[in-house]
């Protein structure tokens, strides 16, 4: 899987790859700058935005290169080159073309422009001169290329100050960082393409990545043939509790996403009065009704529990995730299962997964959702670390941990935000576990094949969950 480093690490992976490479820091950056033109859209003018580091020394050694292969170039220097210093400062000697130090007239001048203001180097939110070149920029009608990454995107958490630069696309070097995936990071990067300017991911080897993307190569594992020596009971007994009055809905799509993943047996544990319209919605599904607090549930045998679903916090909501929690069958917990879990000093150990969007990790986290967001993997991993369980955090660029490692699908879109697309993927981590996945492989596998369900559908508009589920099998074909 593709490694995925924090912004610190670069300076080391810099290191290895010119050592690799057997060449200086200088012909690394000639190299980056030449690996990003090569991705430079077709154009006769472009201007090129530089900042005061190495970003702007890649700029500049690009710029040069433009010029030479005859293209009409301007480069804004925000900083001027009497002061940059080591490479960056090189870079700008070495160029021989046309120079200004303030906004070009006529922004619509140009066919394309190239953002080389901050890349991995960027510490807080760009201001002054440097807020309105990155305004100036998003003004413009030509392309936009942002260098390694869109400036003012941080590339650690993939949060976007205000302003970021808003690029078609980003041509990363040498490594993806978390920011280019998670959180804002695809609203801002445009088409990203990663250039490893040949050198070989075994070069990293020492340094240990922030994450790992996951790939669509993962559900391989799924389109293999079911033994035809198999039967339902193979394929795992689930248990789906939720659904309080009126709600009835959100156990229902996630049993029905779970019945589509390929589990077994399910049953649908809801009140006593929605029990018997669930087969009626889904006959292959069957029905439990929980009466409240009074009722001592007998729990059938079941390999997984998926639970919290339309639960509600009513006391029969706490009486039914009382008694299944302390059933101790391995358990994917999600929605109001997390809320009544917030408020509770002790996990059970039966947590396997647990599938919180960024409102529901601010109450299990007992801080605000912007807390979360401002560094998801971070969220993600204590999480993981506290419940000692695989935690996805949902959302752009969904973020999978199980404490030790850390994941993020790259598919997916805002299609799924839509009621119902999280039961939906409860249902498929709960129904891959049945089949014997481990929590790890099913949350992974899950969320991926979610995501790309949404890809695949490619509506640019609400996706709904009914929609989604019935679109799930068109994606193993
Ligand atoms: N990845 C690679 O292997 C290669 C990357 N290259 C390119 O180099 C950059 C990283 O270069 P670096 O010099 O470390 O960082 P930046 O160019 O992003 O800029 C750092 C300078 O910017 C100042 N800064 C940061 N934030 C702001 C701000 N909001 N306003 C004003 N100034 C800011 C920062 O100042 P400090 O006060 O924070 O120190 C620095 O002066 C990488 O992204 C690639 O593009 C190599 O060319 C080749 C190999
Ligand atoms: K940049």
């Amino acid at each position: 899987m593709q490694p995925l480093y924090r912004s610190q690490q670069t300076k080391p992976i810099d290191a290895a790859a010119a050592d690799y490479l057997q060449i200086d820091s200088y012909q690394l950056m000639q190299r980056a700058a030449l690996a990003v033109y090569r991705h430079l859209p077709d154009c006769e003018t472009l201007l090129v935005v530089t900042g005061p580091g190495n970003n702007g020394g890649d700029g500049w050694v690009l710029a040069e290169l433009a010029r030479q292969d005859h293209k009409k170039v301007l480069v804004w220097a925000l900083q001027k080159p009497a002061t940059l210093s080591g490479d960056a400062a090189k870079a700008a000697e070495d160029y021989q073309g046309e120079v200004v130090y303030a906004a070009p007239a006529e922004p619509d001048q140009f066919d394309v422009v190239v953002d080389a203001l901050f890349g991995t180097g960027l510490s807080r939110a760009p201001g002054g001169l440097y807020q309105d070149a990155i305004e100036y920029i998003n003004q413009c009608q030509a392309k936009v290329l942002s260098v390694d990454i869109p400036s003012g995107l941080v590339g650690d958490t993939g949060v976007a100050y205000i302003p970021t630069v808003q690029a078609d696309k980003t041509v990363a070097i040498l490594n993806m960082m978390p920011g280019h995936i998670t959180a804002d990071g695809r609203d801002y990067c445009g088409e990203l393409i990663l250039d490893r300017l040949a050198v070989p991911e075994r070069v990293y080897a020492d340094i240990d990545p922030s994450a790992y993307v996951l790939k669509q190569a993962m559900l391989n594992l799924l389109k293999q043939a079911r033994k035809h020596n198999s039967h339902k009971g193979s394929y795992g007994r689930l248990l789906v509790a939720g659904g309080q009055h009126g709600m009835l809905g959100a156990v229902l799509l996630c049993g029905t996403a779970a019945l589509v993943s390929g589990a077994g047996l399910i049953q649908l544990i809801t009140t006593q009065e929605q029990a018997p319209w669930v087969p009626v919605h889904r006959p292959e599904l069957m029905a439990l009704g929980f009466t409240g607090s009074e009722h001592q549930i007998h729990i059938p045998p079941a390999d997984v529990l998926i639970l919290g679903m339309g639960l509600g916090s009513s006391q029969w909501s706490k009486a039914l995730w009382q008694q299944l929690m302390t059933a101790n069958i391995p358990t994917v917990l999600d929605a109001d299962g997390l809320n009544l879990l917030a408020d509770c000093d002790e996990a059970a150990d039966s947590i396997a997964v647990m599938t919180p969007h960024p409102k529901e990790a601010a109450r299990l986290l007992n801080c605000a959702v912007k807390d979360i967001q401002a560094d998801r993997i971070k969220a993600v991993e204590t999480l993981a670390k506290r419940y000692q369980c695989v935690v996805v955090l949902k959302g752009s660029g969904t973020i999978i941990s199980d404490g030790e490692e850390n994941f993020i699908c790259p598919y997916g879109s805002a299609d799924l935000a839509t009621a119902g697309t999280g039961d939906v993927l409860a249902g498929m981590i709960g129904g891959l576990m049945a089949q014997g996945f481990s929590a790890l492989q099913s949350a992974q596998m899950a969320v991926v094949w979610h995501a790309l369900t949404a890809d695949h559908c490619a509506l640019g508009r609400c996706l709904t969950a009914s929609d989604l589920i019935r679109h799930l099998p068109e994606v193993l074909i």
